[in-house]
């Protein structure tokens, strides 16, 4: 039986009869396959990518895994559709803090209709896709002291600027109610999730160092999924207590071109502005770290 994904944070959501992804209980995700022929340009994307030798194992961990496509009863009721089948990244945990977002100083690409690049354009700079190389889509965090989930509201996520998003980073990483906006996040889980060496901050960096010599694909409009548990991070000190299990996945293929032997520049660029946001965090959480222990050993 397949249902609406529980943990979906962007894209077309399956709700009210519209057509989105579903999935089902064996850990497995099915995207509709979009029209515009953007749908067949996805799986042809996933085809390529799961074949090509020239891509190294370490960055394949980066992406879901693709099983091919299906035909399975669409979310909107009008029977059966084509649907990619990829592992569903968030099936694995109980209550996972989800982020979407996507890559690039720029969705649009060459060749796009007039249209679509004029759509794509006044999004890209009303939102920090432009200013900052990067724009939050969503998120949502499971908020341990309400045992409940908060979801950012989309309307106010599209609005951010770079304070807001850089904010928003913060909060994805805090144990203080993500509902009060006026509590400062405190990032208690920002070393967990954002640092060590299994960290999201570790993972993007491998990712950058294949985007500074890859070529063989043009990521454009594509979005880097952080998926981290933070219940477990409670339980800190416990000798069972599990890893917060951070990870990193790309999604979204729609709009990938071959990267005819160039870098792709967009993408690169917009990892490194993100890299830098969550460098930033890290670091504040460290002087702040330093400055308590100083405090204490002064006696104060
Ligand atoms: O329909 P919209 O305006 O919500 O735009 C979709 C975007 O939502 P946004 O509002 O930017 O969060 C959506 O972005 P997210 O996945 O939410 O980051 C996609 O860009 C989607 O296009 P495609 O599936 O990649 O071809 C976009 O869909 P299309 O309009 O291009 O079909
Ligand atoms: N393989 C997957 N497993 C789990 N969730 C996924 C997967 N792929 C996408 N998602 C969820 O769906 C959202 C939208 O996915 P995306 O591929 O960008 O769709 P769209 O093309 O509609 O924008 C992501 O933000 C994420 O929450």
């Amino acid at each position: 039986m397949l249902k609406v994904p529980e943990h979906q944070v962007a894209g077309h959501i399956a709700s009210d009869g519209k057509l989105g992804p579903l999935v089902d209980d064996q850990g497995r995700f099915f995207k509709p396959l979009q029209g515009d022929s953007r749908g067949e340009h996805e799986a042809k994307f996933y085809e390529s990518f799961t074949s090509n030798k020239k891509v190294p194992d370490h960055i394949h961990r980066y992406f879901p895994v693709y099983h091919g496509t299906q035909l399975v009863e669409a979310s909107d009721g009008s029977g059966k559709l084509p649907h990619l089948v990829l592992d569903d990244v968030v099936s694995g945990y109980a209550n996972p803090s989800v982020m979407d977002v996507k890559i690039g100083s720029r969705t649009w690409y060459p060749d796009v209709s007039e249209e679509y690049f004029k759509k794509c354009i006044k999004k890209d700079r009303q939102t920090t896709t432009v200013s900052l190389g990067f724009r939050v889509s969503g998120f949502k965090i499971f908020d341990h002291q309400e045992s409940s989930f908060w979801r950012a509201e989309k309307k106010l996520v599209l609005g951010y600027n770079a304070d807001g998003a850089r904010l928003a980073l913060r909060k994805f990483v805090s144990s203080n109610s993500p509902a009060d906006s006026n509590l400062t996040p405190n990032c208690a889980f920002a070393s967990e999730v954002y640092g060590g060496c299994n960290g999201i901050l570790a993972q993007l960096l491998e990712l950058k160092d294949w985007f500074e010599t890859q070529t063989l694909y043009h990521f454009n409009s594509c979005s880097i999924l952080m998926i981290y548990e933070n219940e477990s991070i409670l339980m800190k000190g416990g000798d069972d207590a599990p890893a917060p299990r951070a990870q990193v996945k790309l999604v979204d293929f729609a709009h990938v071109l071959d990267g005819n032997g160039v870098i792709d520049h967009n993408f690169l660029g917009g990892l490194c502005s993100f890299i830098k946001f969550i460098k930033d965090i890290l670091q504040s959480v460290e002087k702040h770290d330093e400055t308590d222990t100083s405090l204490l050993e002064n006696g104060r």
